[in-house]
Order: structure tokens, then C-alpha cells, then sequence
């Protein structure tokens, strides 16, 4: 929370959104507890699901360890859970680690050598690994072994150290941000889609019954709908509204109380929060549905040119409320529709400036 006049960064409004899609930490706390342990309880991406399973059986039955697996998509569609269920099917341990964690080639050297044949080695936001590293996990990830370099300068000697097998499971929200070398070793590589609403409403169900909350149909659906297609999302908003059921009803989530308890976390029927509202509400009202600069858009919702770039626009332009084009940022007919106003006359469209600062 900022208390003084100094706009927010853009992880700071990330992190402190109901909505935002990275782990705070009460989900750390509460997601062990959620996480599903086997393929066949994990919600949804059904062909990941089905070529996942084909990978980790050929592999049992050969008796061998499962090819290394990159997992790519959006923060907290299920890539860390995924990496769980790997390691438990596969009857093997696993270590988690992630990229920014490996500054140098030596710490990845040290975990690498510290592994047990068939372990799962899960290395989150595999894109932000150094270079040494990266060039020494290709080694690793290809023959089982790895040059150790001892020493500095013209006297420096790589010392090869073999490596029991294991299979690497790495994740990254940029899959496009892999070096080919680094993408080409991996066997099996899945992307995790957005879910759909129905699917977030099992996920929804599934937690509920672990917390030991009651929901009905229509409330799960109702908290779904706003969750942006994703579980982690899901899974928060329906800590808050158990927290509203429990305060201010008799426990139970209905549709009805659903929506009551998000509108007052500001958490509209679509998911929206305030600041995405903000930022519509000012294109629309203040610019006329645009075309506008990122920068004077974000002057007019008193936030960095960053959060309304990274924390609000990716999903108002996958919900196909906003335009990024080459003039600015323009708002759809549906972003009109959403907040109820109705757009300036056809041909004046994109004339929002010059109708309200013009002449
Ligand atoms: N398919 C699913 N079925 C049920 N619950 C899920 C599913 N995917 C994710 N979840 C829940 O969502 C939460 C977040 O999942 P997870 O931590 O695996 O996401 P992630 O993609 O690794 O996120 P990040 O990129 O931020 O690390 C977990 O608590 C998990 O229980």
C-alpha cells in the first residue's frame, strides 16, 4: 500500500491486487494445501493432461526417467503444481529452484550434483538464468554431466563431473525468450492455456471441499466468471468471499452472495478490478475511446506508464476491451458495452481528443 503521493510500481500494484495473477503470501500458505497431487485430479488442460501422461508411462515402463519437460504460460495456471505431479507419478523426489536463483554457474554445478538419479530438478522462470548457467545446463540436460571450472585465467581447468539422471522440468511465462539450444533439449514441451469457466467452477469446487466451505452451483459459477481464467485467482477470491459469507450471511456462497462479497473488493462480473475499470473509464470518458499515448493514459489514472502497461493492459486486451495499435491505445465496442456508455456517434470514433479539447 503507498501512502504517500508516489505513483506505484508496477509490482507493487501487482502484488497488492485481489485479481493479480503472482502468488502473495497467504496463497503460498494456503496453495500446498490446494495443490492437486495427481494428473487426474488436476483441473482442465485436457490435451497437456493426456500427452503428459503418455510421456510419464512410456517412461515407467521402460524404466527409465522421464524426458526433461518445459511448461510455459501466464503466472499461476498450474506450472508449479504440474512440476508436483510429474515428481509424484514418476515415484521420485523433487528440488525446486528458479532461474534468478542461479546467478552462477557454480550454484546450478551445486544442485546439479547434489541431485538423485531420477529427481526432479523444477526450475521456475527458467528465461532469467544467466548465461553461464544456461550453457552449462545444456550440457547437463543432454549427456548427464557437466564441466566443473577450477581456477581462473590461462591456468583454469574443467574438471567433468557425470550427473545421475534426472529430468528437468523448467517453466516460464516467455516461452519465446528461450534460447533455440535450451528449447531444442527439452522432449516434451506443453503450453498451459487460460481455462474456462467451467473448468475454473470444478477448480472452485475442488477447493471449497478442502476448505471445507459451502458453495452452491450458482455461486461457483459466479466466482469463475471473475477469476480471469485462472486458479490461483479462483482459489483467492474464494477465500475472500468465504470470509464475507462467514461475517455477513450464514456461510454458504450463493450467486448472490458471490457478487455481493467481490463488488465490495471492487472485483466486477468480468473480473475487472478498479484499476482496469480506471483505465477504461479514462479512455472512454476522457479520450472518447481513443486512439491515446500509454503515457498520457496513464497521467490520467495517476499510475506509472509500466502498471497500466503490464499490470492493467494484458488483460483488458485478451478480455478484447482495448487495443494496443500504432496510434495508441483504442477501446472495443465491448469496452463501451462493459461499462455502460454508449460510444460517440459512428465516423466521430477516434476523434475523443478533438471532440472534448478540440476547437
Ligand atoms: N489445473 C488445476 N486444478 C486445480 N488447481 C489448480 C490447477 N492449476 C493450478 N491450481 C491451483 O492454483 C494455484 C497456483 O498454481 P501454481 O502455483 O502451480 O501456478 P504456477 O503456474 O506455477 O504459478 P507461478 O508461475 O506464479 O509459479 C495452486 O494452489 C493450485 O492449487
Amino acid at each position: 500500500m503507498n501512502w504517500d503521493d508516489t505513483p506505484p510500481t508496477g509490482d507493487e500494484a501487482a502484488s497488492e491486487r485481489l485479481v493479480g495473477a503472482s502468488a502473495d503470501g497467504e496463497d503460498q500458505a494456503v496453495e500446498a494445501a490446494l495443490r492437486p497431487k495427481s494428473l487426474d485430479e488436476f483441473v482442465g488442460q485436457e490435451r497437456v493432461r493426456e500427452q503428459l501422461d503418455l510421456v510419464l508411462k512410456a517412461a515407467r515402463a521402460r524404466g527409465a526417467t522421464a524426458d526433461h519437460v518445459l511448461l510455459s504460460g501466464a503466472p499461476g495456471l498450474g506450472k508449479t503444481t504440474l512440476s508436483m505431479i510429474i515428481a509424484a507419478e514418476m515415484g521420485a523426489p523433487i528440488r525446486i529452484t528458479s532461474g534468478p536463483a542461479i546467478q552462477h554457474a557454480g550454484d546450478l554445478a551445486a544442485i546439479l550434483s547434489s541431485l538423485q538419479e531420477g529427481e526432479v530438478l523444477f526450475l521456475d522462470e527458467i528465461h532469467r538464468m544467466s548465461r553461464p548457467a544456461e550453457e552449462m545446463l545444456y550440457m547437463a540436460m543432454e549427456d548427464f554431466r557437466v564441466d566443473v571450472i577450477v581456477g581462473k585465467g590461462p591456468g583454469a581447468t574443467a574438471i567433468p563431473l557425470e550427473l545421475p539422471p534426472f529430468t528437468l522440468v523448467g517453466a516460464t511465462t516467455r516461452a519465446g525468450l528461450l534460447p533455440p539450444p535450451l528449447r531444442d533439449r527439452f522432449g516434451f514441451t506443453a503450453h498451459m492455456e487460460f481455462y474456462a469457466p467451467a473448468e475454473l467452477e470444478r477448480v472452485v469446487h475442488r477447493s471449497a471441499r478442502l476448505l471445507d466451505v459451502d458453495i452452491d452451483a450458482d455461486g461457483a459459477a459466479e466466482i469463475a466468471g471473475r477469476s480471469r481464467g485462472t486458479p490461483r485467482i479462483a482459489n483467492r477470491l474464494l477465500r475472500r468471499v468465504r470470509d464475507y459469507a462467514q461475517v455477513r450471511a450464514d456461510g454458504v456462497i450463493t450467486r448472490e452472495i458471490a457478487a455481493t462479497a467481490l463488488g465490495v473488493y471492487e472485483v466486477d462480473g468480468r473480473g475487472l478490478d478498479r484499476l482496469d475499470r480506471a483505465v477504461l473509464e479514462a479512455l472512454l470518458k476522457l479520450f472518447g475511446g481513443g486512439p491515446v499515448g500509454l503515457s498520457t493514459l496513464a497521467v490520467a489514472v495517476g499510475e506509472e506508464r509500466e502498471t497500466v502497461e503490464e499490470v492493467a493492459e494484458p488483460f483488458l486486451v485478451r478480455e478484447g476491451l482495448l487495443a494496443r495499435t500504432p496510434r495508441g491505445r483504442v477501446a472495443t465496442p465491448a469496452a463501451w458495452a462493459h461499462l455502460g456508455l454508449v460510444p460517440p456517434q459512428a465516423g466521430a470514433t477516434g476523434g475523443g481528443q478533438g471532440q472534448l479539447f478540440g476547437a
